[in-house]
């Protein structure tokens, strides 16, 4: 899916190389493109199609920044729009728990997550907010429910209300609230039966529930997996018992997340947490500028675009585009090139902001790779001549050795530092040829997964290797293109040669 998509705004970005104001003609092309990515991130049509409307108004006429061109800016504006909408006005992570014993319902469909849902719940405003919290299982068609709650609260350390067989779900909810009150507790939790599908006998028990309990908060937990269906979910559960916030959960998963983009515009209720793993403590407060970037299936790309404008001078980044373009790339052009990666906050970094790389850049921190790679090559550059720098090639075995010494390391590591570079001057060579549109295209490729160029974050053994390779140096050719085009289009458009889990 992450392929198609970055396929689609690759070819959407061939097409806008005009410089100047955005033409309607631009936009349209863009958008059309923008909104079969929402579709396929399992927005559902209707919204996809308003959301593409608002955004065709907003962009069209607009100037066109110097240093990016019309596609980046275009994405950029989509990207800004969709936070707006998946925005609320409040803290997600706020909850009404004051008044104690505040109940908070927790509803949704059967193994949607609702039952792990509530204990990390409770494990957050206890560790957190320092809240007395007492769960409850409402489930009284399986028992197995209930007990796995219980168990949950034992591994948290979060009381959970005795269970008694027979009693009913408002029974229960009952007996909760006066638990609650006698016990002293802050916040009650209950967490009701789900079901496979919405029927009247379920929406009936929960309706009864509310009544009983008068929840502050009735949290709606949907399977982030499930994309279109979480609409009328979200619907229904709203017009029923009313919602005053949804969890996503699975959102580890490689589910795109239009689902919040959906749930959020039909029904106007805020995404509150997102799930992120079964494990107690993978709940994390809704970001909007996380699923948005998610959903656009960019990672965090904008944020990478927007600290490359902000580090890299524009003209410089002209200049250096025209000298990529001719391909030129010498040693100076190498230098800046890993001044700025240090500049951005070096490989970890930048690894940090590309989509699903952050277990990567943990891998990398355990197999003690940091910056000194870096700067140990830029000692090298700044051990070299004038000429030197202006001319790799001038480089034999003698100059090699008063580089190194100069710089206090072997003369192995000059070769490393002359094989990444001719590896980079090479891809340069050929990024130049493809215009600047290919070259997005082929960064856009590599950062989103193209074929290779990234291990299988689910493969323990493909990260390992990436790990390595990364570890025995970016000098030892990382696939040679480290952030290639940063210079020229805001986008470390070698990224993709970087070559992850691959051996040259
Ligand atoms: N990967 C991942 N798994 C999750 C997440 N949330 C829940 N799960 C898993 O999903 C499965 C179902 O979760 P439950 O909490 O039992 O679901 P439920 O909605 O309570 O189901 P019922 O009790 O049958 O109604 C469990 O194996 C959870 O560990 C999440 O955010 N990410």
């Amino acid at each position: 899916m992450f392929e198609n998509l970055s396929e689609r705004l690759g070819g959407v970005f061939d097409r806008l190389t005009k410089q100047g104001a955005l033409s309607a003609e631009d936009v349209k092309a863009a958008l059309r493109e923008v909104r079969v990515a929402l579709l396929e991130a399992d927005v559902s049509l209707p919204v996809a199609r308003d959301f593409v409307k608002a955004v065709e108004a907003k962009a069209t006429g607009q100037a066109v920044t110097k240093s990016v061109t019309p596609g980046q800016q275009v994405v950029k504006i989509v990207h800004d729009a969709l936070i707006d909408v998946l925005r609320g006005a409040e803290d997600p992570g706020a909850l009404k728990i004051d008044n104690p014993p505040a109940p908070i319902l927790m509803v949704g469909l059967q193994g949607s997550g609702k039952t792990t849902t509530t204990a990390k719940l409770a494990r957050r405003l206890k560790e957190r907010e320092k809240k007395r919290v007492l769960m409850a299982s409402l489930d009284t068609n399986r028992p197995a429910a209930m007990e796995q709650l219980a168990i949950l609260g034992t591994q948290i350390g979060v009381d959970t209300l005795p269970i008694v067989k027979g009693e009913s779900a408002v029974q229960i909810a009952r007996r909760a609230k006066q638990q609650a009150t006698l016990g002293g507790y802050d916040v009650y939790m209950l967490d009701t039966a789900g079901r496979l599908h919405i029927d009247e006998v379920l929406m009936d028990e929960v309706q009864a529930v509310r009544d009983v309990a008068k929840p502050r908060e009735t949290l709606l937990v949907v399977d982030g997996l499930t994309g279109q269906d979480a609409v009328n979910v979200a619907t229904e559960f709203d017009a029923k018992v009313g919602v005053t916030g949804v969890v996503l959960t699975r959102m580890d998963g490689d589910g795109r997340g239009g689902a919040a983009l959906s749930m959020r515009a039909v029904t106007g209720k805020p995404i509150r947490f997102v799930g992120l793993g079964e494990k107690m403590d993978a709940l994390e407060t809704f970001e909007a500028e996380r699923i948005a970037g998610r959903i656009l299936g960019m990672g965090d790309i904008v944020a990478l675009v927007e600290k490359a404008q902000e580090t890299l001078e524009a003209e410089q980044a002209e200049r250096m585009m025209k000298r990529f373009q001719k391909g030129l790339f010498n040693m100076n052009d190498l230098k800046s090139q890993l001044e700025q990666m240090l500049k951005m906050g070096g490989m970890q970094g930048i690894m940090g902001m590309m989509p699903g790389m952050g277990k990567l850049s943990k891998q990398m921190d355990e197999a003690g790779f940091d910056d000194t790679v870096l700067r140990r090559q830029i000692a090298l550059i700044n051990s070299m001549t004038k000429k030197e720098r202006a001319n790799p090639d001038l480089l034999q075995a003698s100059r090699k050795k008063r580089i190194a010494a100069g710089a206090g390391l072997e003369v192995s590591e000059v070769n490393k530092l002359l094989k990444m570079h001719r590896q980079m001057a090479d891809m340069m060579k050929k990024m130049g040829k493809m215009g600047k549109g290919g070259m997005l295209k082929q960064a856009m490729k590599g950062m989103m997964g193209g074929k290779g160029a990234m291990p299988d974050m689910n493969d323990p053994k493909a990260m390992e290797e990436a790990a390595k390779a990364l570890k025995s140096g970016i000098g030892a050719g990382m696939g040679g293109g480290l952030p290639g085009g940063l210079g020229g289009m805001n986008l470390p458009g070698g990224l993709s040669g970087l070559g992850f889990g691959k051996k040259k």
